[in-house]
């Protein structure tokens, strides 16, 4: 099934816009996981069960493997969440951009190797360095537009022609490159403000938004500035402060715990 198709049913069905980002830090495990050569295949599993049915994506960060050696973990945790959730869509989050060449790899990489559903874009490099990603109308592209670091504005907000460049960037992609409505864009949840413009100019593409939790994003201010007209259009993402909301021995209902509550707390405002 196609991502955006996928997503929306999952909106729906789950009445749940998180998603829960899975960047295993084996320094922050449970003490359970010490020595175990699996670790951060069975952490990242045991917070996929546990948290499954109050998501409606889940996103893992490759980074967070392969510093460890730990792609075949990525390979076959995707894998587990196709058996046992199918459904929910998984959003590789790589932010990949290169030439067209090797952004042809970077396509086969995420969507033959890992079979993920969608990838995480860098669109400075320009549309053909998007178009592999785009190029799958089955699979989703979701591209970094206003992200939610502190640096963000250094390049991002540049103006070009009387307005910033992350404004480009969402009209372009809604415009130009969304032929095949499998685009989604990166806004942060630190900036709402700046959802609430990018959602202006883009109507109804699906913003993944990151920075609620950890980074300390306003709940409330995101779902007002940016739901679509239907209360849907958002994913909602979470890392830390669900995959390591306990140490102890209870770190999967602890994950369960404030995944729902998250999902609660969005659910209010929508
Ligand atoms: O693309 C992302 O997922 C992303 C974009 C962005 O603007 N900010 C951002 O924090 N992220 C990712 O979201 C995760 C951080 O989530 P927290 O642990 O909840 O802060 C990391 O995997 C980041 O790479």
């Amino acid at each position: 099934m196609a991502f955006t198709t996928a997503l929306k049913q999952r909106w729906q069905n789950a009445s749940s816009l998180v998603c829960v980002g899975l960047d295993p830090e084996p320094a922050k495990f449970p003490a359970r996981f010490a020595g175990d050569p699996d670790a951060i295949f069975a952490f990242c599993r045991d917070i996929a069960d546990a948290t499954a049915e109050y998501v409606c994506c889940f996103k893992p960060q490759i980074a967070h493997f392969a510093a460890h050696g730990a792609e075949d973990a990525l390979e076959r945790l995707i894998a587990h969440i196709h058996a046992k959730h199918p459904g929910i869509p998984v959003i590789l989050d790589a932010k990949r951009g290169d030439i067209g060449s090797t952004a042809q790899q970077y396509a086969a990489e995420a969507f033959d190797r890992y079979r993920a559903d969608a990838v995480t874009a860098n669109p400075y490099l320009g549309r053909d360095s998007v178009q592999p990603f785009l190029d799958r109308a089955d699979k989703g592209v979701v591209i970094l537009c206003r992200t939610s670091n502190p640096g963000a504005g250094d390049l991002q907000d540049l103006r070009v022609d009387g307005r910033p460049l992350y404004q480009h960037v969402a009209e372009k992609v809604a415009r130009e490159w969304n032929d095949n409505g499998n685009c989604a864009l990166v806004v942060g949840a630190t900036w709402p403000e700046q959802l609430r413009e990018v959602r202006a100019i883009v109507g109804d593409v699906p913003f993944l938004v990151p920075g609620v939790g950890a980074q300390g994003g306003d709940v409330e201010a995101v779902v007002t500035n940016a739901k679509t007209a239907d209360g849907t259009g958002l994913i909602v993402s979470s890392s830390r402060a669900i995959l390591y909301a306990s140490k102890g021995d209870d770190y999967a209902a602890a994950a369960a715990i404030a995944a729902k509550t998250l999902r609660d707390e969005i659910n209010r405002y929508r």
